[in-house]
């Protein structure tokens, strides 16, 4: 499923209207009726009063539309203006009139005070891809007195007030029951805190083919199973040979754990074997290792000297890149902490291994302060980053509200420009390939937010990333099915707030 932006949104509208010549009014007509369909659902038997909150735009046309359809099946549609429809032109025009003809019942905001208590359901038309900026005088005061009426709110293709790109809410925003997504939903639906916002969002066909956006190289996308299979093309990796062996699906160095977060490490390990990988080999500080041995009997391990510290200010180059040597992908970082050496380590792992290469946590940190990204040179093999907002905004240079405000495009940019894949976490977690694709997850729930999820993922996009999947279908398979298994974890317990990381893993 594709996600578009406003300005990708009228590219593809022009070249459905233009190239393929299907009319812009058969497309609102479409709109139109799907909303109304989508009212009546909702509505089943019961007859409903309904106010149509019309903008002076296409968004506000298609809510004309609906009405239309509404009143036809039945129920009691009235219309209100927030501006003087004398104004309206094009398709709006052309709408208004038909209303006018069939004598539904109109208003003009200015003129009155709305009785919300007589209506039963609100459908809000007012602003759709077309909106600039927070909602503006007689607009916003029809979203603040919809949302305190109470009343079930369908939102025309947005809720008037979300951002359509960003999902960021604006002071005046409807709190929708449902949404319904003409075409493709709107990256402003899929994101936080667009999505809760939204409501329950149901996408419509109005008539536009997929073509359409493939035509326009769209490459932003949903990560659902239909994509997963086909267009990252990992239903291959479903059979296993019989004559597989556990070097078959290959070998991870886990880099990881020291002595305040040691579990790091070993959440890291086992989530790369339930992902599937042959082997792995954990690497941690050797003052630990006595006290990790055997947690996890199917784990390799590894101390490394440390003359007693606990951390990885002591690492020896030579010692990593000995055991990174026949791996089929490293990943570092998970629970490594924060130290004051140099880290000139990272460096040459970065530029001295060959397999792909995953870095999580406190190596993203040393790389946003002491290494710096641009310093690095691009990486032969791939390099998958898996920040949080913070660790990102450390990345980046920005503040976390500035990462959170845009992140398709934060992360977007960030990969393009870096030329690795982006992990930006968080709820609908975004995957940035160098390649400028965007994936968004749309599995995983609030009790993931819970120590050591961070260290799961990492070792399941390692776990995959060792059976030789791209950095592509590694990070997206991996944030999908992180998500899964915690959404499953989450079922499985009487509240989501008790679900812990080892229930992720469990899961897989
Ligand atoms: N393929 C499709 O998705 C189709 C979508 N349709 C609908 O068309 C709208 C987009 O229509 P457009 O006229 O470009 O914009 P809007 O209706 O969203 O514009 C609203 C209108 O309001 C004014 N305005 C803009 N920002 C503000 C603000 N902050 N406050 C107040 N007023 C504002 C501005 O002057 C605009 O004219 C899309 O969402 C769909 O609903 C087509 O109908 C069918 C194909
Ligand atoms: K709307």
């Amino acid at each position: 499923m594709y996600v578009v932006n406003s300005q990708e949104m009228r590219a593809i509208d022009q070249y459905t209207i233009e190239q393929i010549g299907i009319p812009a009014m058969v497309l609102m007509e479409n709109a139109g009726r799907a909303v109304a369909e989508e009212v009546s659902l909702y509505a089943g038997e019961r007859l409903q009063r309904i106010a149509v909150l019309v903008g002076k735009g296409n968004n506000g046309a298609d809510g004309l539309v609906a009405a239309r359809h509404l009143q036809e099946a039945g129920h009691k549609a009235e219309i209100i203006y927030a501006t003087d429809p004398a104004g309206f032109v094009d398709e709006a025009a052309v709408q208004r009139d038909i209303v006018h003809n069939l004598r539904i019942p109109s208003s003009t905001y200015a003129e009155l005070c709305v009785q919300w208590h007589s209506y039963d359901l609100i459908i809000d038309a007012l602003l759709g891809t077309g909106s600039r900026g927070a909602p503006r005088e007689v607009v916003a005061k029809l979203i603040l007195e919809a949302n305190e009426s109470d009343l079930p709110i369908y939102a025309v293709d947005i809720p008037s007030g979300l951002d359509p790109n960003t999902g960021y809410v604006h002071d005046a925003c409807i709190r929708a029951t449902c949404t319904i997504a003409l075409a493709f939903p709107k990256r402003g639906l899929e994101q936080e805190p667009g999505v809760e916002q939204a409501g329950r969002v149901s996408v419509r066909s109005i008539g536009i083919p997929q073509s359409a956006a493939e035509q326009l190289k769209v490459r932003t996308y949903r990560i659902e199973e239909p994509l997963l299979s086909d267009t990252l093309g990992l239903s291959s990796y479903r059979r296993r040979a019989s004559n597989s062996n556990k070097g078959t699906f290959g070998h991870v160095l886990v880099a990881a754990g020291s002595r305040s977060m040691s579990g790091a490490g070993l959440l890291c390990s086992k989530a790369a074997l339930r992902a599937g990988s042959g082997l792995v080999t954990w690497a941690l500080p050797e003052s630990l290792l006595d006290g990790m041995l055997g947690q996890i009997p199917e784990i390799m391990m590894r101390g490394m000297a440390d003359e007693g510290r606990g951390d990885w200010g002591k690492i020896s180059t030579q010692w990593i890149l000995e055991l990174a040597a026949n791996k089929a992908a490293i990943v570092f970082g998970p629970g490594i902490g924060r130290f004051d050496n140099d880290t000139h380590w990272l460096r040459d792992i970065w530029e001295h291994t060959t397999c792909p290469l995953v870095l999580d946590a406190d190596a993203l940190n040393m790389l946003g302060t002491s290494i710096g990204l641009d310093a690095l040179s691009r990486r032969s093999a791939p390099v998958i980053l898996t920040p949080h907002p913070g660790e990102m905004a450390r990345l980046c240079g920005k503040s976390i509200p500035e990462i959170q405000g845009d992140r398709i495009e934060t992360a977007r940019s960030f990969a393009w420009k870096f030329g690795v894949t982006l992990v930006l976490k968080g709820a609908r977690t975004v995957v940035a390939t160098p390649e400028g694709e965007i994936y968004i997850n749309r599995t995983g729930n609030a009790g993931m937010a819970t120590g050591g999820t961070g260290d799961v993922l990492a070792g399941i996009i390692a776990g995959l990333l060792a059976q030789g999947m791209s950095a592509t279908q590694s990070a997206a398979l991996g944030v999908y099915l992180h998500g899964s298994a915690g959404d499953r974890a989450a079922s499985s317990r009487p509240y989501m707030a008790s679900l812990i990381a080892s229930d992720i893993i469990d899961q897989l």
